[in-house]
């Protein structure tokens, strides 16, 4: 694991010491946007027009950001639009690796410094690749479930909206929350250098999860009974708490299966249609037990726990307003 400094390849681990032991995310250096025109998105530049074969789709199967896009691919049907190369499950030295359809690349280091060779920081997944450009569009996983959301329904005919207008305030403001305490939070947890860190990540996700469990309790989803993009950013990091985060990363005041709301929550997002198709347990457990050696030296994969996401969810008898079917 390591970082590009000066145009080469450096292999270190996460630097905390500056921030009194606290894990810090670094922020997504390519953000432009795929639209159904080419106009500029939000952020960045013009002439990403949706076209069907132009995109490519780095992810790897462990990372819970990557996975919310292969996620929004499937949801909208994006499968026959954009390929989708997936990454070794081992991240080591030399970061990730890959077998590389487009350029033979080893690693994908290589792919950043081909899109931008004065490129500085950290090589992550997701990352959309332009092919026609040859450039990288965007290497934030927040960013493109929304490009998927709308910029290819003109050719798919898909309209599925997991960010209907109507709800974006909403949506915003509980992936804030979701976002630092929970995604970001376990990770903040697990690579925490310090104790006072870890304790004070911890409990700010627990405190966020007996949160989430209490919305849960009254209603079908997180923004009432619509299902949104907040929903699917929460469960990729739910999907992978107690296989992973809960020894691994030291998340351990009590597991998922111990909320029944978020419990049963999760089972019912697995068995959407395709959805199970997108979770790789094995894959999962062998990428965080193996890579990150400086918390678990031995790289040995734990054999548990049993989980079983296809048990009935009974989610179906929530209604947004609390009651019960
Ligand atoms: N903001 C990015 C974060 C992506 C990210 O941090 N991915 C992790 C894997 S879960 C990664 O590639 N880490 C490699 C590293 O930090 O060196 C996104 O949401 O797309």
């Amino acid at each position: 694991m390591g970082l590009i400094q000066n145009g080469q390849w450096v292999d270190t681990w996460y630097e905390t010491k500056q921030n009194k032991g606290n894990f810090q995310r670094q922020a997504s250096k390519f953000r432009n946007w795929i639209t159904q025109d080419g106009n500029p998105g939000p952020t960045g530049k013009s002439g990403f027009k949706a076209e069907k074969g132009r995109y490519h789709l780095y992810v790897s199967l462990a990372c819970p950001w990557a996975h919310r896009t292969l996620i929004f691919r499937t949801l909208k049907q994006l499968e026959s639009y954009i390929d989708v190369t997936v990454v070794d499950a081992l991240m080591a030295e030399n970061g990730w690796e890959l077998n590389d359809p487009l350029y033979d690349f080893k690693y994908l280091y290589q792919l950043y410094l081909k899109s931008d060779a004065d490129y500085e920081g950290r090589v992550t997944v997701p990352v959309l690749w332009d092919k026609k450009t040859q450039t990288i569009v965007s290497n934030e996983s927040a960013d493109i479930i929304r490009m998927f959301n709308t910029a290819f329904n003109q050719l798919t005919h898909n309209k599925g909206d997991y960010y209907p207008t109507a709800l974006h305030g909403d949506i915003n403001q509980v992936n804030e929350r979701i976002y630092e305490d929970i995604n970001n939070g376990v990770y903040r947890s697990g690579f925490a250098t310090t104790q006072e860190a870890y304790e004070n990540a911890y409990h700010q996700l627990f405190d966020a999860l007996d949160w989430v469990e209490n919305i849960l309790s009254k209603q079908r989803y997180l923004i009432g009974d619509t299902i949104t993009e907040a929903d699917w950013r929460l469960f990729t990091t739910l999907i992978r708490f107690d296989a992973v985060y809960h020894g691994h990363f030291k998340c351990n005041k009590q597991t998922l299966a111990d909320y029944p709301e978020i419990s049963g929550y999760i089972r019912e997002l697995y068995q959407i249609k395709g959805i199970e198709a997108t979770v790789d347990m094995t894959h999962i457990k062998n990428h965080y037990y193996m890579s990150h050696t400086s918390i678990n030296p031995t790289g040995v994969v734990p054999i548990g726990p049993e989980l079983n996401f296809l048990l009935p969810h009974e989610r179906n008898t929530k209604t947004a307003l609390g009651g019960e079917k």
